[in-house]
C-alpha cells in the first residue's frame, strides 16, 4: 500500500517546479512578510482580554511567536477579520496558537451559546492537538470546545456537543418540536472532514447557520481530498443561512467576480433576532501552502490576505540541521540501528516510504538483541486506539524511537523529538518539509538524516536546494557499530522472513473464515 502522502506529492510536483517564478494568484504576489515581526511579549500586545493573557501564561507562553503577532496584527482591532488569511509559515512556528488566540478573543463577548467556530484537520490526531490548544483558552473567556473525531462513539460525541432541553415531567413532547430546541453545547469546534459530515447530515440540532470562523489547516492535504464534499457542504451550510436573513452579494453580482463581494461585517451576534449576518471569516493555513488558483477557488476566499515568511516559497525550520548517512541498500537496516546509537536514546521519528515497510522495519528491528532504546511503529495500518496509545507512550518519553509512516508528518507536535530520520529518501520537498518538521520546533535546535545510496546524494541536494538549504554533510555512523550489529542481522532477517509468513497465514485463514460467517448469518436471517 503506498502512502497517500507520496500521491499527494506527486499531483504537485509540478507547483513546486516553479520555484522561482510568481505565484500565479495576484493577490498572492504582494504578502505580508511575516519574517519582518518580532516575538511581542503580551503586555505590548493590543486589546488582548486579560482573561487570556493569564490562560497564556497558564500555558507557558510568555510572548508571541512573529506568525502569531502578524496574524493577531490583522484580525484584532479596526477592520478586524475583514479580509480571509492564507497563512503560509514553517513547521513548528505555532500555526495553532496564531488562529485559536483571535478567534477566542472575539468570541469572548458573545453572550449565547452556539457553534461559531469551526477548525477542520486531516487527522484524528492532530485535531485531538489542536483541541487542546483551544480547551487551555476557551474556558478562560467562558467558552466550551468540542471535537468530533470519532474518538468516542457517535451517541456520546452528540451528547457533548448538543444540548438537550430539560422536559418536564408527564408533559408529551412532539419530536419535530423537541428538535428545534436542541442547542450546541459548544461555541468551538474542531473536527475531521469524515465525522464532521457525520453529524452535518445525522445529529439533529446540529448546525452552522451561526458559524463566524472557518479554520482549515493543512489546507493543501484537506484540498486534495474531497471526503465526501466537506468543504462545498459546510460553505453552503454556512452561507445558505446568511441569505435567509440578509441576501448574499452571489444573488446580485453574477458569479465571474469570484470573491469580490461587498465586506460585510458586523459585530454582532451572527443570525439572531434577525440581525444581519457577518460574513464567515476563513483562515487557512499550512507550512506548504499551495499556490494552484483551482485548489484556492474552492475556498471562496473573500479579498484574500497572504502572510508568508520571506521570499521562498519553502522554508525549513531556523535550527534545523540536515545530514546524509551513506550506506549500501541492503544494509540499511544496521547503519539506522547504528545511527540510532550514537542518538544516545534521544527521540527520534523514523520514516519509511510505505505503511509496510514500517511494518516490516520495525518487526526487523526488535528482533535484534539488547537494544537499549524501546522502538514502535506508528502507521495507518493500525487500529486509532493502538495509534494513540503508542503516540502517548512516545510523548511520554517510554518510547524513544517510533517508526511512521507518513501519517505521521503533517503537524504533530511531540516536545523533545531531537532527530528526524529519513529511512526512504523522501522524493519531495513537501515531504521532506513536513517530515523534518517534527524536529526543531519552536526555536528550538533539531537534526534531520537521510540515509542514501552514495548514487543518491545529487538526487538530496537538488531537493534541499527548493528549501534553500545547500548544506547537508556527510554524518559518519561509526564502522564498528555497523560491524558488531552484522552478525545478529542474518539472523534477524530470518525471524522477520517467518513472521512475514506467519502474518500471510494469519490474515488468509480470517479471509477464509468471513465469507461463512457470512453465510451462517444469512441463514439465521
Ligand atoms: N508563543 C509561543 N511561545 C512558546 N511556545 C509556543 C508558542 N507558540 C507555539 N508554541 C509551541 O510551538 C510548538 C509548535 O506549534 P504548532 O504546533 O502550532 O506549530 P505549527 O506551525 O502548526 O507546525 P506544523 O506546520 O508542523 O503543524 C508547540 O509545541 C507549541 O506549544
Amino acid at each position: 500500500m503506498k502512502d497517500f502522502a507520496m500521491e499527494e506529492e506527486l499531483a504537485t510536483e509540478q507547483e513546486t517546479t516553479k520555484k522561482n517564478k510568481l505565484p500565479v494568484i495576484p493577490w498572492m504576489r504582494d504578502p505580508i512578510d511575516i519574517s519582518l515581526c518580532d516575538s511581542c511579549p503580551f503586555d505590548s500586545l493590543p486589546f488582548i482580554d486579560p482573561r487570556l493573557e493569564v490562560a497564556l501564561q497558564n500555558m507557558g507562553i510568555t510572548s508571541l511567536f512573529p506568525v502569531q503577532l502578524a496574524v493577531w496584527q490583522e484580525t484584532i482591532g479596526p477592520g478586524s477579520f475583514e479580509r480571509d488569511l492564507c497563512i503560509n509559515s514553517p513547521t513548528g512556528s505555532g500555526k495553532t496558537l496564531a488562529y485559536a488566540l483571535p478567534i477566542v478573543q472575539m468570541l469572548s463577548t458573545r453572550t449565547i451559546k452556539c457553534l461559531r467556530a469551526l477548525v477542520v484537520l486531516p487527522t484524528r490526531d492532530l485535531a485531538v492537538q489542536v483541541k487542546e490548544v483551544f480547551a487551555a483558552l476557551a474556558p478562560a473567556v467562558g467558552l466550551s470546545v468540542g471535537l468530533a473525531v470519532g474518538q468516542s462513539s457517535i451517541a456520546d460525541e452528540i451528547a457533548e456537543l448538543i444540548k438537550k432541553p430539560k422536559l418536564d415531567a408527564g408533559i408529551f413532547y412532539d419530536s419535530e418540536d423537541f428538535s428545534q430546541e436542541l442547542r450546541s453545547s459548544v461555541d468551538i469546534l474542531v473536527a475531521t472532514p469524515g465525522r464532521l459530515m457525520d453529524h452535518i447530515h445525522n445529529t439533529k440540532g446540529f448546525t452552522l447557520e451561526h458559524l463566524c470562523y472557518l479554520v482549515v489547516d493543512e489546507t493543501d492535504r484537506l484540498l486534495r481530498e474531497a471526503y465526501q464534499s466537506w468543504l462545498p457542504t459546510v460553505l453552503q451550510m454556512a452561507y445558505s443561512s446568511n441569505q435567509s436573513l440578509f441576501p448574499s452579494a452571489d444573488d446580485i453580482i453574477p458569479p465571474t467576480f469570484g470573491s469580490l463581494k461587498t465586506i460585510r461585517s458586523f459585530g454582532v451576534e451572527r443570525g439572531f433576532k434577525g440581525r444581519p449576518h457577518p460574513r464567515l471569516v476563513k483562515m487557512v493555513l499550512s507550512a506548504t501552502l499551495t499556490q494552484d488558483p483551482s485548489k484556492l477557488a474552492q475556498l471562496d476566499l473573500h479579498h484574500p490576505l497572504f502572510l508568508t515568511t520571506g521570499q521562498r516559497r519553502y522554508q525549513l525550520p531556523e535550527q534545523l540541521k540536515s545530514f546524509q548517512v551513506v550506506c549500501k541498500s541492503k544494509l540499511k537496516p544496521i547503519y539506522l540501528l547504528a545511527l540510532l546509537g550514537t542518538l544516545q536514546g534521544e527521540k527520534c521519528i523514523v520514516f519509511t516510504s510505505s505503511v509496510e515497510s514500517t511494518h516490516r522495519l520495525c518487526t526487523l528491528l526488535n528482533f535484534f538483541d539488547d537494544l537499549k532504546f524501546k522502538i514502535k511503529e506508528y502507521s495507518r495500518l493500525q487500529r486509532q486506539s493502538i495509534r494513540s496509545k503508542t503516540l502517548r507512550a512516545f510523548r511520554a518519553g517510554e518510547v524513544e524511537v517510533l517508526i511512521s509512516s507518513d501519517a505521521m508528518t503533517r503537524g504533530m507536535d511531540v516536545e523533545g523529538v531531537k532527530n528526524v530520520i529519513n529511512y526512504d529518501m523522501p522524493a519531495f520537498i513537501k515531504t521532506y518539509i513536513h517530515r523534518a518538521g517534527r524536529t526543531a520546533r519552536a526555536g528550538q535546535t533539531g537534526r534531520c538524516f537521510t540515509l542514501l545510496h552514495k548514487d543518491e546524494g545529487k538526487k538530496l541536494k537538488k531537493l534541499l536546494q527548493k528549501a534553500d538549504n545547500e548544506s547537508c554533510p556527510v554524518y559518519s555512523v561509526p564502522s564498528e557499530s555497523v560491524e558488531s550489529l552484522l552478525p545478529m542481522y542474518n539472523s534477524a532477517l530470518e525471524r522477520l522472513k517467518e513472521s512475514v509468513t506467519s502474518e500471510m497465514y494469519r490474515k488468509r485463514k480470517v479471509n477464509i473464515k468471513s465469507p461463512n460467517v457470512i453465510k451462517t448469518k444469512q441463514k439465521a436471517v
